[in-house]
């Protein structure tokens, strides 16, 4: 009589895959929003997910709609003032600027603050992945995907400037802190008839404990605001679907509108297939042959001056030549570079598809608008 599944098979506790986060830092942090009217611990918790990345697991079933976890908006950090005329734009690195002048430096917000500031990792933690403006000029010339290096480009030049506008930081600090705002804090438009006047605004915000939650691009959660018009408005984290005690939360970053360059950009992370699979993508089966082949050095010289329609292959590597490093065991960032490239062939972001590296390249070279 062969055992059926679920009759008579030993259950298996569905939390036993996660090492709860029980550090003292932790708990401090959700008992300060427990007690200040949040509620981020009754559901769900804080957890190296499988024993490897920390986000937020749920610790029972949760039913479609069901709210997760709340936030009263007096606990969230605003780094910008809606006020601010639009000529200044809220670029992450002003916004960073804000926090460590609003949050850091002002002792009565920090002493309010303190259990979320001190939860938050710094550069010696294992949390931090550098996103590429941490990279060296020729690490980011290895991503060679111009999408990507005119966003790392522009977001340095962001930093740059907004040194200029304090006396008192240092490049390292501002790279850290305009880190934190762009890989953990929130954008939220201000409201819909922003929009459709095409004065849409929107403003930054650090949410404590939401900033736990990593990105899937199928997401079974979303953050949403209850009240948005009142003072006394509360974020949320609601489920889109069921979800079983002991899965993930996750979340869409940018509301599920991030590229993998946006993701790269601001978080730090390229969501990889595993190599072998990287070579058998169904697109990459139709447009592989385009990719398949580097060009030469002048050859690729050559393409960069093509007309758009004519555009050819301006990789510097094939396909193949960047996942067999990885199978050899390209560590840390190089990896990610090759992982950042791969990914990118696979989708056939350039040059088979989209306009953006076409644009960028004709910008480069002093042609297009
Ligand atoms: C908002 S935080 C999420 C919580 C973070 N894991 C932590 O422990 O503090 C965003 C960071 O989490 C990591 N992350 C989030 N989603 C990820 C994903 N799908 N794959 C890999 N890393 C992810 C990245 O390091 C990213 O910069």
């Amino acid at each position: 009589f062969p055992a059926a599944a679920g009759f008579g098979a030993k259950k298996v506790d569905p939390m036993s895959n996660h090492i709860l986060d029980t550090s003292e830092g932790i708990s401090y942090l959700k008992d300060f929003l427990n007690k200040n009217g949040g509620n981020s611990g009754t559901k769900c918790d804080i957890a190296k997910i499988n024993g490897k990345t920390r986000g937020v697991i749920c610790t029972r079933s949760i039913k479609k709609d069901e709210i997760i976890c709340s936030l009263p908006s007096s606990l969230a950090l605003s780094l910008w003032d809606p006020s601010t005329p639009s000529s200044s734009p809220s670029t992450p690195s002003l916004c960073a600027l804000n926090f460590k002048e609003w949050y850091l430096d002002d002792s009565t917000r920090l002493n309010t603050f303190a259990p979320y500031i001190g939860s938050l990792p710094t550069v010696e933690d294992v949390e931090f992945e550098p996103t590429p403006n941490f990279y060296s000029d020729s690490d980011v010339d290895k991503l060679e995907f111009p999408g990507i290096v005119s966003a790392v480009n522009t977001r340095k030049s962001e930093i740059d400037s907004a040194i200029l506008k304090s006396d008192d930081v240092s490049i390292e600090d501002m790279k850290y802190y305009t880190w934190l705002v762009t890989s953990r804090s929130f954008s939220i438009r201000l409201s819909a008839d922003d929009v459709s006047s095409g004065n849409a605004k929107s403003v930054r915000i650090m949410l404590p404990f939401f900033d736990m939650i990593n990105h899937s691009g199928k997401s079974n959660a979303e953050m949403d605001i209850l009240n948005p018009e009142k003072d006394d408005s509360t974020f949320i984290i609601r489920a889109k679907r069921p979800i079983a005690a002991g899965k993930e939360v996750t979340i869409s970053y940018g509301g599920g509108g991030f590229s993998s360059v946006d993701l790269f950009t601001d978080y730090g992370f390229v969501q990889s297939k595993p190599p072998e699979e990287l070579l058998y993508d169904e697109k990459d089966v139709t447009q592989g042959a385009l990719k398949r082949q580097p060009l030469t050095p002048d050859e690729r010289t050559m393409a960069k001056f093509e007309s758009t329609e004519g555009y050819n292959n301006p990789w510097s590597t094939s396909l193949e030549e960047d996942v067999e490093k990885i199978k050899a065991g390209a560590k840390g960032r190089e990896r990610k570079i090759l992982e950042f490239r791969a990914k990118m062939k696979v989708a056939g972001g350039w040059p088979a598809g989209t306009m953006e590296g076409k644009m960028d390249l004709k910008k480069k070279e002093g042609g297009g608008k």
